[in-house]
């Protein structure tokens, strides 16, 4: 079994261990539970907000496209019948690029020969142009956002161009209008002045998954690959969704495409940075929550003091039970609750019942059985008692005389009657400090505290002469002998003084009985 193998832990310990792991596990696992919920919660948010933000984006790109488109149509619709009115188209092209703002450069291109800049370029007017756009432009005459592409100038653009025709229908040229994608234009001002959110930054990819906006310009241009929610976007996909970016951070992006162009947009916000604020939130709420805890956990140390302190107090009465003060020990025990009252009672009832054995069993073993007086062990260990406190003493060795006679005369029975009316007449005449006390079967001893050879000996005679005197119920008369010694004056040796008192008594014992008799000192 474990619990063998452990060292003894008190109660006071294991509450307070019980309490602090009960309160440490419900703590984290609230905080995890709170953090878990939180976080699902702001991841969602972030989600659903970077999803609106992206839906947002791309239908303000939509509108924008559309009304560049619009502007040039207007324009179109203005120079088609005036294409060979050099200044009215200068003057269109530097208004669409003035007052719309929406272009970096206008162009109107006749059949491949620039018509009208601006800003205002002399030197190529009249010169062929053979950009992407223009060759895109003139090639499909109609409406038309091209792909990004590098200009001569080595600028990456993009160009929209509305197609001319005259009345007849036949195609004039087309007007266009450049955006330059990694300067500043109307398309970054746009995209980049909605309200950002701590992280969340968004970028535009075209139909060939190249980057048309991203707040780092230097990345403009370049094109992405392996990112699944680029392949849905330009796939004409919405939603959001979770992944790596390209420097592996993981993202919360939500995404729209950009219905007229197949460009899409997505915006991401960094998982790590969404969740700062919610680490820095926990890290509150723990400071927060830790002075309670702790008070908490005072009290409960009290409380678990308070609950083991009895039954602490009733299992050291528990060790010494014997003690005699062990009953006043278990009452003064505050016994508070239910159990340790219980525990109280049941160990004041066993103490009641141990002390009156051990009493009973201290007085069998210490007491004459038939006279109720001291046996020899008991004699023995009151004259030590005496000795030590070097009180000198006088024995009396009593013994009386032709005891077979009355046994064989009239029984054992009534023997042992004559042995306790003895006893009685003894104790009759002792005082409180003396010893009375039976070492043998018809032999008794009176030790007389404080008394000397002489007086002993006047109580002795004392006492014979009350022995001879007395009728016993059926026996009639007896007589006793006594020999007398005393410690310390014929022996400092207790064995010695016994000796001494021997002697008398068998000297008087010898000399006709019924007398008493002092040892001599030798
Ligand atoms: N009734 C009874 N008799 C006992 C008891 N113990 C010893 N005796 C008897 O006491 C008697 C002692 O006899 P003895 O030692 O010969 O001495 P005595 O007859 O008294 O003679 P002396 O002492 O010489 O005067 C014996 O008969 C024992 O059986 C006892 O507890 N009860």
């Amino acid at each position: 079994m474990l619990y063998k193998l452990l060292p003894a832990l008190n109660l006071r310990f294991l509450i307070l261990l019980l309490a602090l792991t009960a309160s440490v596990s419900t703590l984290v696992s609230s905080f995890h539970s709170t953090y878990q919920v939180q976080k699902e919660q702001l991841m969602s948010y972030t989600l659903k907000s970077n999803y609106a933000y992206a839906n947002k984006l791309a239908s303000a790109t939509d509108n924008f496209l559309e009304a560049a488109m619009q502007q040039l149509a207007y324009s179109a619709k203005k120079i088609e019948l005036s294409i060979n009115n050099d200044a009215l188209l200068q003057e269109e092209v530097t208004r669409l690029n003035l007052q719309t703002n929406s272009f970096n450069s206008v162009v109107i291109n006749k059949r491949g020969i620039i018509a009208a800049t601006s800003p205002d370029l002399p030197q190529i007017i009249d010169k062929p142009i053979y950009s992407t756009g223009a060759l895109q432009a003139l090639e499909q005459r109609q409406p038309l956002i091209s792909e990004p592409y590098m200009s001569a100038a080595g600028n990456l653009i993009i160009s929209i161009s509305y197609p001319l025709f005259n009345l007849q229908g036949d195609y004039l040229g087309y007007v266009g209008g450049t955006l330059y994608l990694k300067e500043r234009n109307i398309l970054n001002s746009l995209l980049e002045q909605h309200y950002y959110k701590e992280g969340t930054y968004i970028y535009v990819v075209d139909a060939n998954k190249r980057l048309l906006y991203h707040p780092d310009h230097e990345r403009i241009g370049t094109y992405i690959a392996n990112n699944a929610i680029i392949d849905k976007v330009v796939a004409g996909e919405r939603g959001t969704a979770t992944a790596l970016n390209s420097q592996g951070n993981e993202m919360l992006a939500g995404f729209a495409p950009v219905a007229q162009t197949q460009w899409g947009i997505v915006a991401q916000r960094p998982v790590k940075t969404t969740l700062a604020s919610l680490d820095l939130l926990i890290v509150e709420v723990i400071k927060r929550t830790l002075p309670m805890a702790i008070i908490t956990f005072i009290l409960i140390g009290l409380f678990a003091h308070f609950i083991s302190r009895p039954l602490k107090q009733l299992a050291e009465g528990a060790t010494t039970l014997d003690d005699p003060n062990s009953l006043t020990k278990l009452k003064s025990i505050k016994s508070w609750y239910f159990e340790s009252q219980r525990l109280k009672l049941a160990m004041l009832k066993g103490v009641n019942i141990l002390q009156m054995q051990i009493g009973q069993l201290r007085y069998d073993a210490q007491t004459d059985p038939l006279t109720e007086t001291h046996n020899r062990r008991s004699l023995n260990g009151l004259l030590n008692q005496l000795m030590l406190k070097q009180t000198p003493f006088a024995i009396l060795e009593i013994d009386i005389d032709f005891f077979k006679r009355v046994n064989d005369t009239f029984g054992h029975a009534k023997g042992d009657e004559a042995l306790k009316a003895l006893t009685s007449i003894i104790k009759k005449l002792s005082r409180k400090d003396d010893i009375v006390a039976r070492i043998g079967g018809e032999e008794f001893v009176l030790v007389l505290p404080n008394e000397n050879s002489e007086s002993a000996f006047n109580i002795a005679e004392r006492l014979r002469i009350t022995v001879e005197s007395t009728s016993m119920e059926t026996i009639g008369f007896i007589t006793i002998s006594i020999g007398i010694a005393t410690w310390p004056e014929h022996s400092n040796d207790i064995d010695q003084v016994y000796k001494c008192a021997d002697k008398a008594l068998y000297h008087a014992k010898e000399h006709g009985r019924n007398q008493c008799v002092v040892a001599q000192i030798s």
